[in-house]
């Protein structure tokens, strides 16, 4: 049974999906509720209440998946997570238009303050001249950051007669131009904008970028609206500029801290806030909540996701054509893990042929991890194969050839250990499966599954009679052998498929064959 933790409140609707498998166990609790069984669940489920740490990792053994319910991943430390194998995915536009019309409502709120000629009505006053505001209409918009909310921002403004400047150091000129809005700097947007809004991620280059040097540059009597992330706008930077007036009001949804608690920005009339609220209407949670289910349901069943963070994203096309060459990459990695019994330095990987011109992050990763699982104590899969190779000190390398050697496709991999150097090669056919066509330097063709034992011996009459009495003696049927050599009389070896694993008390008796230079026991 498949064991999925909900930690934040999320929409019944959204997790039909889940709820409606009978093989998954849905259980909706906070973390605090669960501590006795943290490590028996296999997906994890929040929004932005949870926080995703890496002590919380630690605990959650069995832990595959963290699915947020939203945009932003920073609650969850997605280092932790790849270090630990788990992905990380969320669900990126769900709640777009949500978050842009809460923005829109906070600038109606903040320009015509009606927040503040509410709480005025309710207090049984009638003052109609202490709520005069400004229209939007004419007013030039600075939009900084122009991805999916910023740019749903700015289709709205325009239907407001508003004037829309964007600063976004990563918009293409093609996308601006075609939805047709003003790029500028960062110091132009600055000093045109009557109203300046927010909607970047929080990075180390997004942190008090609207900090006391920036807010310096803003025209007197701007408007500031932040519904990204608490901290882009620096909040102790504000005060001097509301205490002078020369910012006239400040609309957010997001803070440094949440809650804020005892914040002195909340004692400024001009200041408009609200408890995070850009996603919180029923679409987007609805929203949210299926593609985070749906895209953990995918993964649990074994096929790509589309919206993670730590590894690279598959298109189902892309992922069905690369499918067979991951198997068969993860059995390469396997095989060469056992053979090297040894420290290596080096991984280099050739794609010939067809697997070539595919996408090959995926089969790499998938290798790499075949490779490391023999010899690492924790999980180890595509998520962070590549970083505890790092770690390892395990460089790693790609080449392509246009060339399938003979085949349609082939895959290379070269192992360089400290004492030796060991080649493989691997191919897919069609309707016929994974055949390894080169071994340790010598030409063959087996099937990378199930009981292996390699044996490398000499080309000599009676070699095959000799390890076929033994293993018959202790009752190990052969299921099939393959034989490759270098030339007549030369090295030659056998890679036999057996029934069941072998003793090594019998790996030593055929070591004693004279003639018999190795024998290794493969496990696919
Ligand atoms: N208040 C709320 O409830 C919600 C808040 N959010 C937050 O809104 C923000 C935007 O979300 P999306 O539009 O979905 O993200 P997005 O990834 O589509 O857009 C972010 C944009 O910021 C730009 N950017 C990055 N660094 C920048 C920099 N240094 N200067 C200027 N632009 C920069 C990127 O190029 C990108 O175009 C995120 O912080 C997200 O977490 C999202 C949903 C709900
Ligand atoms: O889950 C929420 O309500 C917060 C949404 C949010 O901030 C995000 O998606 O980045």
């Amino acid at each position: 049974m498949i064991r999925i933790l909900v930690a934040d409140a999320m929409s019944e609707e959204g997790l039909a999906p889940l709820l409606a498998d009978p093989t998954i166990e849905v259980v909706q609790k906070k973390v605090s509720e669960v501590e006795g069984e943290l490590d028996q669940f296999d997906a994890l489920l929040v929004r932005s209440a949870t926080k995703v740490t890496e002590q919380l990792l630690q605990k959650m053994t069995n832990l595959k998946i963290v699915g947020r319910a939203g945009v932003g991943v920073d609650n969850i430390d997605v280092d932790a997570a790849t270090r630990y194998g788990v992905v990380v995915i969320n669900a990126p536009n769900g709640n777009t238009i949500s978050t842009a019309e809460h923005t829109f409502a906070m600038m109606a709120s903040l320009v015509r303050r009606i927040p503040q000629a509410h709480i005025s009505v309710k207090s049984r006053e009638w003052n109609r001249s202490a709520f005069v505001g400004v229209e939007l209409f004419g007013k030039h918009l600075g939009i900084i950051g122009f991805g999916r909310i910023g740019s749903e921002v700015a289709k709205r403004a325009r239907a407001f007669g508003m004037h829309v400047h964007v600063y976004d150091p990563f918009l293409t000129k093609a996308r601006a131009e075609k939805i047709g809005v003003d790029v500028c700097t960062l110091d132009e947007l600055l000093a045109q904008a009557d109203i300046i809004t927010v909607h970047t991620p929080l990075t180390k280059e997004t942190k008090g970028l609207l900090g006391p040097k920036n807010l310096a540059k803003t025209k007197k009597g701007v408007y500031l609206i932040n519904c990204a992330r608490g901290g882009i706008i620096d909040e102790q930077a504000l005060i001097p500029f509301l205490e002078n007036g020369h910012v006239a009001g400040v609309a957010l949804d997001v803070f440094e801290q949440e809650p804020p608690g005892d914040h002195p920005l909340l004692s400024f009339d001009n200041v408009v806030v609200t408890p995070h609220l850009g996603a919180s209407t029923v679409e987007a949670q609805v929203n949210v909540a299926t593609q985070v289910a749906e895209e953990v349901l995918k993964f649990l069943q074994g096929k790509p996701v589309t919206s993670s963070i730590n590894l690279p994203t598959l298109s189902k096309d892309v992922y069905e054509k690369i499918q067979a060459f991951y198997t068969l990459a993860r059995k390469m990695g396997i095989l060469a893990s056992q053979y090297m019994s040894e420290p290596v330095q080096e991984i280099a990987i050739t794609y010939s042929g067809s697997v070539a011109d595919l996408e090959t992050t995926f089969i790499t990763r998938s290798l790499l991890a075949g490779f490391l699982k023999p010899r690492v104590a924790s999980t180890v899969n595509e998520v962070n194969a590549a970083m505890i190779a790092k770690e390892r000190g395990i460089a790693f390398s790609e080449k392509f050839s246009a060339n399938g050697n003979d085949y349609n496709n082939t895959i290379t991999l070269t192992v360089y250990g400290e004492n030796k150097t060991f080649t493989m090669k691997g191919t897919h056919i069609a309707h016929y499966g994974d055949r390894i066509v080169h071994f340790n330097g010598f030409a063959i063709d087996f099937a990378p599954e199930g009981h292996l034992l390699y044996i490398q011996h000499h080309d000599k009459p009676g070699m095959i009679g000799k390890v076929g009495n033994i293993l018959g003696a202790h009752q190990v049927n052969i299921a099939t052998m393959q034989v490759g050599r270098q030339e007549v009389g030369g090295k030659a070896i056998m890679m036999l498929s057996l029934d069941k694993p072998l003793d090594d008390a019998l790996v030593e008796t055929l070591e004693q064959i004279s003639d018999i230079d190795a024998v290794k026991k493969l496990e696919v």
